[in-house]
């Protein structure tokens, strides 16, 4: 493996609130085409670490490297311009919207048209609109929602509208999505079918982020993990050998899971 093969490398991350220190030096280095877990008990640190690498947090501390080049979490759009997607623990679609205009949305921060374009619909916006519906479309295809093209998002299924905050980050081009517990409410069918989609995507050379609760999934779906305690990173390595950590059994087990 060279540095070519790294797409996500963070280090020394530390955030407080006030007197809490949420995130203690915590860095993880994540390489194309993995699954990468962070996992942790309650109020570890996961979502805040996560909001400190897709620009809604800004950190006390912390030096940010996408695919080769440094980048600065300032804002969220900065980010998912240098090539971060992510989806919410709380799913954020545009209810109203049909499920082909939220996939729409999440292509537009790579179009060239611009304001003015789709004010005056110029023909340079027209066909560069019929190319980013046709994407939308192979994206809802691709994550087994093509059917519900035109249905509002708030009518799909609770399994469905994650499938769609997926097909939107997917719609970006992202050299990394982040999945803040997509398995969250879901069903055992729903979780079965969103495990098939996310070896799906790393198949298809896309690299993952995945926040989740569900330990079983985590294990069985990523190449690495991270184990955050009260803001500290207290493992990291293979499922296998995160799993046979001590500390990670004591984070786990010894105190009830917090
Ligand atoms: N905006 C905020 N202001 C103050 N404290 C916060 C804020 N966000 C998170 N915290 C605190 O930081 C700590 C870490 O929270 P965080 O949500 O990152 O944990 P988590 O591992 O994602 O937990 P969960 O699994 O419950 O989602 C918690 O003690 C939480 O109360």
């Amino acid at each position: 493996m060279t540095t070519a093969d790294i797409v996500l490398k963070v280090t020394g991350v530390s955030k407080r609130f006030g007197g809490l220190q949420a995130l203690s030096d915590v860095g993880i280095t994540i390489r194309r085409g993995q699954v990468y877990g962070l996992i942790g008990p309650n109020g570890a640190g996961k979502t805040t670490f996560f909001n400190v690498i897709t620009g809604l947090y800004t950190p006390d501390s912390g030096t940010f490297e996408l695919a080769g080049k440094p980048y600065q979490p300032t804002a969220v759009h900065e980010v998912a311009r240098a090539g971060i997607a992510r989806t919410f623990q709380n799913i954020r679609l545009f209810a109203e919207m049909t499920a082909l205009e939220n996939v729409m949305v999440g292509r537009h921060i790579r179009t060239q048209s611009g304001l003015l374009g789709a004010i005056f619909h110029t023909p340079g916006f027209l066909a560069e609109e019929a190319a980013i519906a046709q994407r939308a479309r192979e994206l809802l295809d691709y994550v087994g929602i093509g059917k519900y093209a035109d249905f509002k998002a708030r009518t799909l299924s609770y399994g469905d509208q994650r499938r769609l905050e997926i097909a939107r980050a997917l719609a970006t081009d992202p050299q990394l999505i982040a999945l803040d517990e997509p398995a969250a409410g879901m069903n055992a069918t729903e979780k079965v079918m969103l495990r098939e989609l996310i070896d799906r995507i790393r198949k298809d050379n896309r690299t993952i982020l995945l926040i989740e609760h569900d330990v079983k999934l985590v294990m069985g779906l990523c190449d690495r993990v991270t184990v955050l305690d009260y803001g500290k990173q207290i493992a990291e390595g293979t499922p296998a050998e995160v799993q046979s950590n001590p500390a990670v059994i004591e984070a786990y087990l010894g105190t009830g899971g917090h």
